[in-house]
């Protein structure tokens, strides 16, 4: 995917993106980073169709997102968001099963792959023990991976997870990382992620987009883009970064 020169505002008094470009390797982690208010958010909004550029253009390969139905682009596209706290009245395995309405029709044509693609959503997100529990009655991290099984339903070519640990434990957040890993590496999904925490980013992306007030400041591999001076500009933190075998991290004093 790639975004270009996108201009966007959300009041007439001060505009948050003028003339931003970014592109999405395809079959890559991708993690956007930066301090809150930057952008991360909006940007992944824009990304998926959530918001319309004032000017510019978002691509899905070669196509203008714009000109892509929503119910096409959910059969390409799937996005995890930052909050999910609406009370939904279903069991596990019914929300997930949501995530197939992209495939279905108003004609009610049988959704052949459903039952396959919804065992396995849940499978990966080891969520078949609790499948007929109400969402509701579910703890925040829990309820975090019904919504992940349900996007995974959509079988998306790109993934999207806008803060994906914030509500999970040390535990569950490792495992999210993993089982991200696990769909970038085993079906060649393409994930783009935003992160809080930078050691995460680092060592869970391939490719890492530094925002800074409404600006892309840095692009690419964690390694070659993460630095002291870079940190101490954007986040206004000093730091150390260690190696730990082939791992690295920040340490910041
Ligand atoms: N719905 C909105 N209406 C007006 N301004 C908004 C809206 N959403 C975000 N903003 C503003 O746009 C800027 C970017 O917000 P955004 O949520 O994209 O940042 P972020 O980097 O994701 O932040 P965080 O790390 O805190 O989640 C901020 O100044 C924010 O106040």
């Amino acid at each position: 995917m790639k975004a270009k020169n996108i201009h966007f505002t959300y009041s007439q008094a001060n505009s948050l993106f003028n003339g931003l470009n970014v592109e999405i390797p395809r079959g890559k982690i991708t993690t956007i980073i930066g301090p809150n208010g930057c952008g991360k958010s909006t940007l992944l909004g824009l990304l998926t169709k959530g918001y319309t550029p004032q000017n510019g253009e978002v691509y899905l390969g070669d196509r203008c997102v714009q000109h892509i139905k929503q119910k096409e682009f959910a059969q390409h596209v799937s996005v995890l968001h930052q909050h999910n706290e609406e009370k939904v009245h279903m069991t596990v395995r019914e929300l997930v099963s949501q995530g197939r309405m992209p495939y279905q029709n108003l004609w009610k044509e049988k959704d052949e792959k459903a039952e396959e693609v919804i065992q396995w959503a849940l499978e990966c997100t080891q969520l078949i023990d609790i499948q007929d529990k109400e969402v509701d009655a579910l703890s925040g991290g829990q309820r975090q991976r019904v919504w992940l099984a349900m996007a995974l339903c959509q079988q998306p070519d790109v993934l999207f997870l806008d803060e994906p640990t914030s509500y999970l434990d040390m535990y569950y957040q490792i495992q999210l990382l993993e089982l991200v890993q696990m769909l970038n590496t085993r079906y060649q999904m393409t994930i783009v992620m935003v992160l809080h925490d930078l050691n995460q980013a680092i060592n869970f992306s391939d490719h890492i987009i530094v925002m800074h007030q409404g600006k892309v400041v840095q692009i690419g591999e964690p390694k070659q883009v993460i630095n002291e001076k870079l940190i101490e500009e954007v986040y206004q933190i000093q730091g150390k970064l260690h190696e730990a075998g082939d791992k690295i991290y920040l340490l910041p004093y």
